[in-house]
């Protein structure tokens, strides 16, 4: 079997990211001895999959498992409410706990309730999709969904420990895998970019669940997150011109948009993926990017499986929808942009005519 890698992330509330094999049996040791009562809650779909983890608390817990919604349906207001209802018919206590266990639809959701009940317990994610380990289940985001668009409500509350079970990936469907991957392309164009040659140096067939490269991918964008969100937790911004914890929303002003618009049928990671392609276009317009880097962007993504173009919605559609993203000011839309590779600064206030021209490419390649 083969060793556990562990990530630390420091700063106020430090914790530790555990990436390997049958991590289960850490969890008691994660939650901590003070916990009496453990809330699982995991995306009913896995049903079968959370069961050992369940057996293994009961062992030393009281436990209240909670199967939510599968995936987006699970990040809405009334999820929540029947956990809060839930959490409030066991007596759970300041001292007890939340695990989560699913991808990042319910590290988001259920980081969520564990940040609001009681003003904050406890929680520790079992993330058990790539997109969720190498991202949401890291760096306190929380959130939900409302009418208006994605991730509207939410906080930051920091895990207790994340335990990525790469085990857990061997029932993963190809597609939700591949997802995944676009995060991690993502870091790759943002800081680190020996993912792109990874990517680029491997038959994407040989990207499977159990292999080297994948859990070197992995482990790679687990550090770009942790190293971001240590110096700029709450998204305060950055020093000397980095746009801080912004930067890992490279891509999302026009993916969260992509994502509303479909209903939540196109996956956050593919989303992602296209958003990324229509920054980087906008940066060739806009700013300084290199139109080499722009095809760089297309090969990466596309070489994994992801899409790089995007038609279904009207441009006036998805531009209404980009102006709820967190990252605008008053009436002023600001993207993350990249001048070169892992050279990030924000754009802010594009003109109407990069913003269209920049959507005008992206689609004639559809
Ligand atoms: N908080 C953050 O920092 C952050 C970061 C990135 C993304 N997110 C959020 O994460 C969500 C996307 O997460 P996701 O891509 O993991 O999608 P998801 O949580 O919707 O899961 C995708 C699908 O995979 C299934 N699944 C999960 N694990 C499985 C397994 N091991 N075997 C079989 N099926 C499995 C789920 O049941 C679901 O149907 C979005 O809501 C996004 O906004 C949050
Ligand atoms: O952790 C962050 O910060 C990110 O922006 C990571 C993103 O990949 C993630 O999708 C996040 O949920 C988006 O945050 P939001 O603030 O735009 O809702
Ligand atoms: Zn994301």
């Amino acid at each position: 079997m083969s060793e556990t890698t562990t990530l630390h992330v420091g700063g106020a509330a430090p914790y530790d990211v555990l990436v390997g094999h049958d991590l289960a049996d850490r969890l008691p040791v994660v939650l901590g001895e003070s916990v009496q009562r453990v809330a699982v809650l995991y995306s009913g779909e896995l049903a079968e999959q959370v069961q050992p983890l369940v057996d293994l608390l009961v062992e030393h817990y009281d436990v209240l498992a909670l199967g939510l919604p599968d995936g987006e349906r699970a990040k809405t207001a009334p999820v929540a409410s029947d956990c809060w209802e839930a959490l409030g018919e066991s007596g759970f206590t300041r001292s007890d706990a939340v695990v989560t266990f699913g991808g990042g639809a319910t590290t988001d959701l259920g980081g969520f309730v564990a940040a609001t009940w009681l003003r904050g317990v406890r929680v520790v994610h079992v993330p058990t999709t790539v997109l969720a380990m190498v991202d949401a289940a890291v760096g306190g985001k929380t959130g939900i969904n409302t009418g208006a668009g994605k991730n509207l409500v939410g906080s930051f509350h920091e895990p207790a420990g994340v335990l990525c079970d790469l085990s857990l990936l061997s029932t993963l469907p190809r597609d939700e895998f591949v997802a995944g991957l676009g995060e991690v392309v993502k870091c790759g164009f943002i800081a680190d970019p020996a993912i792109l040659d990874l990517v680029e140096g491997t038959e994407p067939e040989a990207l499977t669940a159990d292999s080297d490269v994948t859990r070197e991918l992995i482990e790679r964008a687990i550090r770009v997150k942790i190293d971001v969100v240590v110096d700029d937790l709450k998204e305060t911004g950055g020093v000397d011109g980095h746009p801080g914890r912004e930067v890992l929303n490279y891509g999302h002003t026009l993916a969260h948009a992509i994502e509303r618009a479909s209903g939540y049928a196109v996956r956050h990671g593919e989303a992602v993926a296209i958003g990324a392609v229509y920054v980087a276009e906008l940066a060739a317009r806009a700013g300084s990017l290199d139109p080499a880097l722009v095809e760089r962007h297309r090969a990466a993504f596309g070489r994994v499986g992801l899409p790089t173009t995007y038609a279904d919605a009207s441009f006036e559609d998805l531009l209404d929808a980009m102006r709820v993203d967190k990252k605008t000011r008053g009436n002023q839309l600001r993207f993350v942009v990249l001048d070169d590779l892992a050279t990030p600064r924000i754009l802010a206030g594009p003109s109407e005519h990069d913003l269209r021209a920049a959507y005008d490419a992206l689609a004639s390649r559809a």
